[in-house]
């Protein structure tokens, strides 16, 4: 089964949300981990033999990867519900695309590609949609020329680039300047097709969904801890062999109901099937930190992932300082929690977000925005953001520009939830990139699956 390409220059979709009048209640699950889900496909395509993928994310960001591996000589088929099978190539096998390879509005796919593609003596070209063309390249197209690849940007490194792959990569050794999993992965995806061993130092870890998928697929990988940080070390040329991935729950996703629930009086949800790596989790230690009653139950390990179901009930949050060092482990979650601080009790400080200014748009300045236009009392100072909360609904009202952005956009509709006049997000149609079904979701949990519920076209 063929599914359609997908469409990132829809027309732009408003959506209001209004405080829903009575709680939210229910069990849900949230689509697949997107991490994982790009992951998935991509070592699919450099496996030997057939890989099954259960639970994937069927995205617009994911369902690029997809087209990606099979423009690279990879047959990809979605089977439904969800499953996913790859036909892989092997290390060194991908083919020359015939066309531009377009990511739309996915860092993770355009950066990992690059470092797969850097490992391929195959020519590429590739491009995305306006957010991601404004998005730099240089922090994977730089080391990634080091193999021997070559690399050609527009100005700033910015998309569309060509890449001629190299015959014979060189190994890498390379300490990544910002704490960025892409980077790593992109080296690391280089790494498997060069001789020898490919060292990727990183100051602070980051999401390790590559090294345990490595792992899974049979490649020697060995990670060492440094002080915050990990050298990881992989051994290059092995052969990949196809392994079943199942997908768990995405985290990031599910912050959004998660806080949803928090702050809707009343509320109780539970949300089933959630990955808990704890490279990710920092969300739900900091909201536990704010005073949030949430219960993890069923801890068990999916896929090689720990995963639980959350138990979410309504709380009286509290300001937090949130330290710098555990970004890395919540860096989308930033925009929803900023939500979750203007209705606490108290000041909310979120240091270190320098990493926020080259998301899908400027997320610092975007979350400030989004808050100020709805009464909250927001400030930045240098790379912290600070909120101070109104210990209750905050006032709404605004229209917040979601610049392409889907967690700008989720986020504002989950501030509308909690204000005492509806919020519009201007632009939800990216929501479909990472969060499918969410309009959907969040009105079956308060009780209105149909139309009439909190969040309508204004
Ligand atoms: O590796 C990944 O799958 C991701 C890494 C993070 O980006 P950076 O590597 O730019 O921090 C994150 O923001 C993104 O949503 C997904
Ligand atoms: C930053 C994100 O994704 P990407 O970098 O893949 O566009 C995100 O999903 O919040």
């Amino acid at each position: 089964m063929q599914e359609p390409a997908p469409n990132h220059h829809q027309a732009a979709r408003p959506l209001k949300a209004a405080a829903p009048g009575a709680p939210l209640r229910g069990t849900i699950t949230v689509p697949g981990d997107k991490s994982i889900s790009h992951r998935a496909l991509m070592f699919g395509a450099l496996a030997v033999g057939t890989t099954d993928i259960t639970g994937l994310l069927e995205g617009e960001d994911v369902l690029r990867t997809a087209a990606a591996m099979r423009a690279l000589g990879a047959t990809v088929e979605n089977l439904g519900a969800g499953h996913w099978r790859v036909a892989g190539r092997g290390i060194g096998g991908l083919v020359e695309p015939a066309d531009v390879l377009d990511m739309g509005n996915s860092g993770t796919a355009a950066r990992l590609l690059c470092g797969l593609l850097a490992g391929h003596p195959i020519f590429a070209v590739m491009t995305g949609d306006a957010s991601l063309r404004k998005r730099p390249m240089k922090r994977v197209t730089d080391p990634l020329s080091a193999t021997g690849a070559r690399f050609t940007t527009r100005a700033g490194g910015r998309l569309p680039l060509a890449v001629e792959g190299a015959a014979d990569p060189l190994a890498l050794d390379y300490a990544v300047p910002v704490p960025s999993a892409q980077v790593k992965s992109a080296c690391l995806l280089a790494g498997l097709c060069a001789r020898g061993v490919t060292r990727v130092q990183e100051v602070e870890a980051t999401r390790d969904h590559t090294e345990n998928m490595l792992r899974h697929f049979g490649a020697v990988v060995d990670v060492q801890v440094e002080g915050h940080g990990r050298v990881i070390e992989l051994l290059g040329q092995p052969e990949l062999v196809a392994a079943p991935v199942v997908v768990p729950g995405d985290p990031s996703s599910a912050a959004f109901p998660a806080i949803a629930a928090l702050l809707v009086p009343g509320s109780e949800v539970t949300i089933q099937g959630v990955g808990m790596n704890p490279l990710r989790a920092g969300i739900f230690l900091t909201l536990q930190e704010m005073g949030a009653n949430i219960t993890e139950v069923n801890r068990r390990i999916e896929g090689g992932e720990p995963v639980a179901d959350l138990v979410i009930r309504a709380s009286a949050l509290r300001g937090v300082d949130v330290p710098a060092l555990r970004a890395p482990s919540m860096i989308d979650e930033y925009p929803v929690l900023s939500v979750a601080a203007a209705v606490a009790s108290g000041t909310t400080r979120m240091r270190g977000l320098k990493e926020l200014r080259v998301k899908e748009s400027d997320r610092l300045a975007a979350t400030a925005a989004m808050l100020v236009a709805n009464g909250a009392r927001v400030e930045i100072e240098g790379d912290d953001l600070i909120v101070h909360g109104a210990g209750g609904p905050i006032e709404g009202g605004g229209l917040v520009e979601t610049h392409m952005d889907h967690r700008i956009a989720m986020s504002a509709l989950v501030m509308g939830l909690a204000s005492r006049r509806p919020v519009t997000a201007d632009d939800a149609a990216f929501i479909e990139t990472s969060f499918p079904g969410f309009a959907s979701l969040i009105n079956g949990l308060a009780g209105n699956g149909g139309p009439g519920g909190p969040l309508s076209a204004p």
